[in-house]
């Protein structure tokens, strides 16, 4: 079984996901890391983030082993992850990983910005997770803070802001619901109410009596 769950940027997208695959006893991913690592190669490099070669060779030869430092999670890194994310032959070159990341047994949660439309067009639910633009600046500030990271809620806001306009005009795989999505707002729900809502929408679309974890 596939859970997809899209959404703009700090909406809640990997919380939930986790949320949803530790109760299902799935795998999950946060898809974003991936392009936040492809960013990271090139900044690390002090290679322009206009250089769309090397931003496909980094993607081409990704080592997906290093998802967990910490500095993937920075602000800096989510912002270049959308400018290399905008490049097609970067998303072609991490399709394979995710889709086969998205088939494995007993089933997994993805998230991401295009797991319903391009990557696993096949998931059983699909979930689009939303909330104000001024709830998810809250939401990364105080994450943000919590990490250690000098930041304020007017920059992040800004960026948030950006970032969602370059995710949702590009012309390759933009951020969007897919048709068969349901869509979440979670402007006004804490955490534990978002996988609440979210528990209901998912057995709505799969029976309870059903084995989950076997679909
Ligand atoms: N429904 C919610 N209400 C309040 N804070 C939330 C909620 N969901 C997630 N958060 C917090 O908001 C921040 C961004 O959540 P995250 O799951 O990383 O979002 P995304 O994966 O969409 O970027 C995290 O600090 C997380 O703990
Ligand atoms: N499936 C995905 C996931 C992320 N991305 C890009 O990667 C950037 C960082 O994604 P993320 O999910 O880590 O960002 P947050 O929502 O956590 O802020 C996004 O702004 C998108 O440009 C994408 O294009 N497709």
């Amino acid at each position: 079984m596939i859970i997809a769950i899209d959404g703009p940027a700090a909406s809640g997208k990997g919380t939930l996901g986790k949320r949803l695959a530790d109760h299902f006893g799935l795998e999950h991913l946060d898809t974003g890391l991936l392009y936040r690592a492809v960013a990271r190669v090139l900044l690390d490099q002090g290679t322009p983030l206009t250089d769309r070669d090397a931003a496909t060779v980094a993607a081409e030869n990704l080592d997906v082993s290093h998802l967990d430092d910490p500095r993937l999670r920075g602000a800096e890194m989510g912002e270049a992850a959308s400018v290399v994310s905008a490049y097609q032959p970067v998303r072609d070159a991490l399709l394979a990983f995710q889709r086969q990341f998205g088939v494995q047994e007993p089933g997994a949660v993805l998230d991401g910005r295009d797991i319903g439309t391009v990557v696993c067009p096949q998931a059983d639910v699909k979930l689009f997770i939303t909330a104000s633009a001024e709830e998810r600046a809250r939401r990364r500030h105080r994450e943000l803070l919590n990490r250690g990271e000098e930041t304020d809620y007017e920059t992040i806001l800004r960026d948030i802001r950006r970032r969602d306009e370059r995710d949702i005009n590009r012309s390759t795989a933009p951020l969007k619901a897919a048709e068969d999505a349901l869509t979440l707002d979670t402007t006004h729900l804490d955490a534990d109410e978002t996988f609440q809502a979210a528990l209901v929408l998912v057995e709505g679309r799969i029976p309870r009596n059903q084995d989950l974890a076997s679909r």
